[in-house]
């Protein structure tokens, strides 16, 4: 991912501190410091205390961090009131009342509804008449339910009770449920639906609150644009101040969007100021590197207390106290900003807004595949959690600090420690689980990916199963499949010999399920007279015997891969060692000019408007663990693959439903 000198890459016999030492003043970085040392540093320069309280109305309450204990205003309920509908009596009245010997007791001129305040007091022999809710009359000490009575014409009327009272009988007294100056509310507590209707209850109109930490969010760089507008060439979408401003607001701050800026120092500088102006927190992503555009830290003066983290992702990180401020410049790379700022800016923010340290929790799963690490930087591993019969597997994500999805949907990371310099398939590795306790799918299938399939488990979503798929290649899920790690591989698996697809690789314990055909081909920018209207096997010889014909080709073990190198039988075109792992890349390589021919599927040749000769049909199946055919999801998955909704849904996509899986 970058070229710069790693300190594996310096002389072994120094000692690691020094080998890392050298590393960081090569690359210029004020000094590179272990994470523990950078938190250390931030938490010396920063009170991680909440903010000062600010009142706001009950109904803005919602969400809020409660800043100093809140009394209750008034009692609730405020009088002694009824819980029946009946009559209010002095209990000492119903002493002895019984079937064979009712009390008759005098009914009162009034009837307490309501918000009545009673104006008769009850005095011995009578009773007044009251409502569930009603205001407990004077002299009354204890209600009867209407059922326990019968009523008797006269005047006055009267009531026979044909059962004693006790004394409070059906009566709430004042207070009992909240009492006025009692605590209802502590600081640090998060308001909740729950909450407020206790603070209405207790009659407080305005709630004593933490201020929320104003956290200015500035995206730089000059190739970004806002999401959803055009891309001209080299520009991508500004997703770093998307995902960090939900974050401030997920973590109590309040999220003020600064937006894009160009790499110029002066305009970058006084964005800055106009950010410390407004906000408690500035938070940057892009330029801490070392790039002829990477300013940002340099507009940061002699306040940087950090900059460089022996840590992946996150190395050129750069935090400052500027005006007082804490001021975070996050590496560019979206999986670096997003991490570091969860490290380093997520403790603060929390504890400016009066919010507890974040409750994390980790699981112990088995590293799927090896992994090797660079010396001298604690590498956090992104990865997806599978299930297998003996505990969890993890899948690294494999998509490193530039992918925007490795941290979006890693279920956590695990740390590979800075003196390793790999971890091992097989090995114990804590996760930490990040976006919440995850729950486990309900369904796992680790393979070739394929939009097929992703119309497929569309529709088995919509039965409310959950699947997940992981895509690692056709024989990473084949070889998943065989140890027991997932329900399904989906694969296109081209035997050369045989000239078959997938039977051949079947072994003991799996079984293979017929998915669809996919067309492949060779793709070409329409109009490129070298390929239109050509055959494709003869094109491709064409085009392989071609010097300024450009070939993108395939990661290796892909099933396309496997394809094109049969077709080419041992030549190697020019660009072959251009080996993207995606139709998806081909096809963009191919419509951008900077390839001018590749093999992709004709759905994906379709979406970026190229060219299409077809070369083979291919057949995508299924292996299926045997172990694991006999859980719900998987007959689930396979009724809702015959079904015609997913035959109608393929068809759409240009994929056909195979008959069998040969
Ligand atoms: N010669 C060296 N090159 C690099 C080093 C190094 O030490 N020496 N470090 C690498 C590491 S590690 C990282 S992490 C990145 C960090 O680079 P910067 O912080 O300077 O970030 P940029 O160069 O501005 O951008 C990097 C990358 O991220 C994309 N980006 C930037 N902002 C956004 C955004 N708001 N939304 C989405 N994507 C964004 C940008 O387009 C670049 O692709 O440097 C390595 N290089
Ligand atoms: O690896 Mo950088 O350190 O991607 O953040």
């Amino acid at each position: 991912m970058s070229d710069h000198p790693s300190p594996s890459a310096l002389p072994l016999a120094l000692p690691l501190a020094e080998r890392i030492r050298r590393a960081a003043r090569q690359e210029q970085f004020l000094e590179v410091v272990s994470a523990g040392e950078a938190m250390r540093r931030l938490r010396d320069a920063f009170p991680f205390a909440a903010l000062p309280a600010e009142e706001v109305p009950l109904a803005a309450a919602l969400g809020r961090v409660i800043a100093r204990p809140v009394a209750a205003a008034s009692d609730a309920p405020p009088f002694d009131r009824s819980g029946v509908d009946g009559f209010a009596l002095r209990a000492a009245d119903t002493a002895g009342a019984a079937e064979a010997t009712p009390r008759r007791l005098l009914l009162n001129a009034e009837l307490l509804a309501c918000g009545v305040a009673p104006g008769i007091e009850v005095t011995p022999g009578t009773a007044t008449a009251i409502a569930t809710g009603g205001v407990i009359p004077r002299g009354a000490d204890a209600v009867v339910m209407i059922e326990h009575t019968e009523l008797e014409a006269g005047d006055p009327p009267a009531i026979l009770l044909s059962r004693p009272a006790a004394p409070g009988a059906f009566i709430g007294f004042a207070g009992s449920d909240i009492a006025k100056g009692e605590t209802v509310l502590r600081a640090g507590v998060v308001v909740t639906s729950r909450e407020i209707g206790m603070l209405a209850a207790a009659g407080i109109a305005a709630v004593p609150v933490v201020r929320r930490p104003r956290v200015a969010v500035i995206s730089t760089g000059d190739e970004l644009v806002p999401p959803g507008t055009p891309l001209p060439p080299g520009a991508i979408p500004d997703s770093n101040a998307a995902i960090l401003a939900a974050a401030v607001t997920e973590n109590g701050g309040e999220a003020l969007p600064f937006g894009i800026l160009r790499d110029e120092e002066a305009a970058l500088a006084a964005a800055l100021r106009r950010a410390l102006d407004a906000a408690d927190v500035v938070v940057m992503s892009g330029g801490t590197s070392k790039g002829a555009g990477d300013v940002s830290h340099r507009i940061l003066g002699d306040g940087v207390i950090v900059h460089g983290v022996a840590l992946k992702p996150g190395k050129p990180l750069c935090i400052a106290a500027v005006a007082g401020r804490p001021v975070f410049v996050l590496p560019g790379f979206p999986t670096s900003a997003v991490f570091t700022f969860h490290q380093f800016a997520v403790p603060l923010i929390r504890a400016m807004a009066g919010l507890p340290a974040r409750e994390d929790s980790d699981v112990e799963a088995k590293l799927a595949v090896r992994l090797p690490s660079e010396l001298g930087r604690e590498e956090y591993v992104m990865a997806s959690l599978a299930e297998a019969a003996d505990g969890l597997v993890a899948w690294p994500l494999g998509k490193g600090s530039g992918s925007v999805t490795a941290f979006s949907s890693a279920d956590g990371f695990f740390a590979i420690p800075a003196l390793d310099q790999g971890a091992e398939a097989g090995q114990a590795v804590r996760l930490r689980l990040i976006g919440g306790a995850s729950r486990l799918p309900d369904l796992t299938i680790i393979g070739s990916h394929c939009v097929g399939l992703d119309a497929v488990l569309d529709l088995l979503a919509a039965e409310g199963l959950r699947a997940r798929s992981l895509a690692v290649g056709s024989l990473g899920g084949l070889a998943a499949a065989r140890r027991g790690e997932c329900d399904l591989a989906p694969a296109h698996l081209l035997d050369a010999k045989t000239g078959a697809y997938n039977t051949p690789f079947l072994a003991p314990g799996l079984r293979l399920v017929p998915g669809w055909r996919r067309l492949q081909g060779v793709v070409f920018r329409p109009g490129d007279g070298r390929f239109a209207g050509q055959d494709g096997r003869a094109a491709v010889a064409a085009a392989a015997a071609d010097p300024r014909c450009l070939l993108v080709n395939r990661n290796a073990g892909s099933g396309t891969r496997i394809l094109l190198d049969g077709l080419l039988a041992g030549v190697k075109p020019a660009g072959y060692a251009n080996q993207p792992k995606s139709h998806n890349a081909v096809a963009a390589a191919v419509a951008q000019g900077r390839a001018d021919w590749g093999v992709a599927i004709e759905g994906v040749a379709r979406a970026y408007g190229l060219g299409f000769l077809p070369l083979a049909d291919e057949h995508y199946d299924f292996f299926l663990a045997e172990a694991r055919a006999d859980r719900a999801a998987v007959a689930a998955f396979l009724r809702v693959l015959e079904s015609a909704e997913s035959r109608a849904a393929l068809a759409a996509l240009g994929f056909a439903r195979a008959a069998t899986g040969a």
